[in-house]
């Protein structure tokens, strides 16, 4: 049985004082980590005083990006050596709107994910198809194709340790979920391509969540899908009280 990971992308929202008092409502108030998984993916600014706060809590913390680097001349950039020095534990890579508006491609998804991997960090991992590849029914090529892309070159290990977040863009921030039968049926042939590109055992370990305006309201029927093991939110992580919700309900399925 696959353990539930419900986590909070705030995206660029929340100055630090914010993210301290959110993280103070809701730090006590999780299930056990034994039960479900919570993280919370903030900006860069507020990981320090996050990590801080979450230390002996259940709470686990992330970034929402990386370089692929461990250092050097990358004005502007943040590595994955910074990122483990600071006790953060998961990372975000080639979310949607970094492969849409910061340029980011499956090669560089998967650089930053080996360099995850080099520095003890979780990657969550997101794919997703644009409407326009939805309605040209190209679903399931295009996640394939970025699946089988990020995962290159990892063990069949480092496989089962990864999260894979399938977010269709045209759900994401618009109000319109995916069908919990359409995402799951999308959550299902991920699996089965990591089934046929890497093990039946990898296939079995690995967890997929859905993202893409999850909300308290819909997030059982989500979870309750046979091949969703999660749920990746942005809107509806942003309040304590939604978000508990949310993390509530990774606890019942
Ligand atoms: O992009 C998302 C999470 O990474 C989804 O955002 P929303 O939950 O706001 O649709």
């Amino acid at each position: 049985m696959r353990k539930k990971i419900i986590a909070g992308n705030w995206k660029m929202n929340k100055v630090v004082s914010e993210a301290e008092q959110f993280l103070s409502e809701v730090k006590g108030n999780v299930p056990a980590s034994e039960q479900v998984e919570s993280v919370v993916c903030a900006p860069f600014v507020s990981l320090p005083a996050l990590v801080e706060q979450a230390k002996g809590t259940d709470v686990k913390i992330a970034a929402q990006n990386m370089h692929f680097e461990d250092n050097g001349a990358f004005t502007g950039e943040v590595s994955p050596v910074m990122l483990k020095d600071l006790g953060v534990e998961y990372v975000v890579l080639g979310h949607s709107e970094r492969r849409e508006l910061f340029n980011e491609t499956d090669e560089s998804v998967n650089k930053k994910v080996h360099a995850a991997f080099n520095h003890e960090l979780t990657p969550i991992v997101c794919v997703g198809e644009t409407l326009d590849q939805r309605e040209a029914n190209e679903t399931k090529s295009h996640v394939e194709k970025q699946v089988k892309a990020a995962l290159e070159g990892l063990s069949e290990k480092q496989v089962k340790q990864v999260v894979l977040a399938y977010e269709p863009i045209w759900a994401i921030g618009t109000g319109k979920t995916a069908t919990s039968e359409q995402a799951n049926e999308v959550c299902t042939h991920i699996r089965e391509v990591v089934k046929s590109a890497v093990s039946e055992s990898a296939a079995d370990a690995v967890r997929i969540q859905y993202g893409g305006s999850v909300k308290p309201a819909n997030v059982d029927e989500l979870l309750a899908q046979s091949d969703i093991d999660g749920a990746l939110v942005g809107g509806a992580s942003l309040e304590a009280d939604s978000f508990l919700k949310l993390v509530e309900a990774g606890k019942h399925e």
